[in-house]
């Protein structure tokens, strides 16, 4: 029995880490592709030192830790160097979120996973794929009022995701998020009752 896989989705800032907050206060196991990515680049880790060796030193703060805000600006410059972050790091966080799947035995899964691939429907084993969608305007105010980041780099990072038409083909589920936070919190609460059912049915097949 491996119960009913959920994947949340939707660009940055889009409100997927409440989404998930909210999901975990259930008994949901949530597996988070974002906390996977700071877990494989701790000091020590393989990916860490390919890191280095494609951005350079400058990625790493003194303690030897990695510098995000640096590899940020440096890897969203370019298609390029965003492209070898992810070949860097997606194979890693992948095989990591395949682990997890396997190793939690809860009726009900949900993978956070910002940057989702139709491959992924199999990889993972998802039943539904819920989009947290907003704006793009909002989107960008709530990632530079969040993150303190320049408009042009908010532009860059989204441009190199991908497009909300596009997210809206994969979607089972979605939740717009262009109200209060109190209205998310609803949104999350409806889904997360549909959700519920599913999962008993899945259990009781
Ligand atoms: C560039 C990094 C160091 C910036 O770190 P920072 O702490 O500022 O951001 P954080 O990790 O919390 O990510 C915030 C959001 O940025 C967006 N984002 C992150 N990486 C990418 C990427 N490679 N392409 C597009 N968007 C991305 C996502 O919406 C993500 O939810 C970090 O995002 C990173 O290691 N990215 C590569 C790993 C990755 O692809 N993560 C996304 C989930 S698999
Ligand atoms: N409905 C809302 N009203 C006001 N602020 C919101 C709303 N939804 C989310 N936010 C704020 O927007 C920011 C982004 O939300 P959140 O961190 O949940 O997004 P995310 O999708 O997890 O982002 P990321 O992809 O970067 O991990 C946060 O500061 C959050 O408090």
């Amino acid at each position: 029995m491996s119960g009913l896989i959920i994947c949340l989705t939707g660009g940055i800032a889009s409100g997927k880490t409440f989404v998930s907050n909210h999901f975990s206060t259930k008994n949901v196991a949530v597996i988070d592709a974002d906390v996977i990515a700071r877990e494989v680049v701790e000091v020590g880790k393989p990916a860490l030192s390919e890191l280095v060796l494609r951005f350079g030193q400058d990625v790493l703060n003194i303690d030897g830790s990695l510098n995000r805000a640096e590899l940020k600006r440096l890897a969203f410059q370019s298609k390029k160097s965003v492209t070898a972050l992810n070949q860097i790091l997606h194979p890693v966080i992948g095989s990591e979120i395949k682990r997890q799947i396997k190793s939690t035995h809860q009726s009900m899964k949900l993978l956070v996973i910002p940057l989702f691939k139709s491959f992924m429907l199999d990889a993972y084993g998802i039943n539904r794929v819920l989009l947290v969608d907003v704006a793009a305007s909002i989107q960008i105010k709530r990632v530079m009022d969040r993150d303190g980041v320049s408009q042009p780099l908010a532009n860059k990072i989204i441009s190199s995701q991908a497009s909300r038409s596009d997210l809206l083909t994969h979607a089972s589920d979605v939740i717009v998020n262009d109200g209060t936070i109190n209205q998310l919190r609803l949104s999350a609460d409806l889904v997360y009752a549909m959700y519920l059912e599913m999962a008993g049915d899945i259990i009781a097949n």
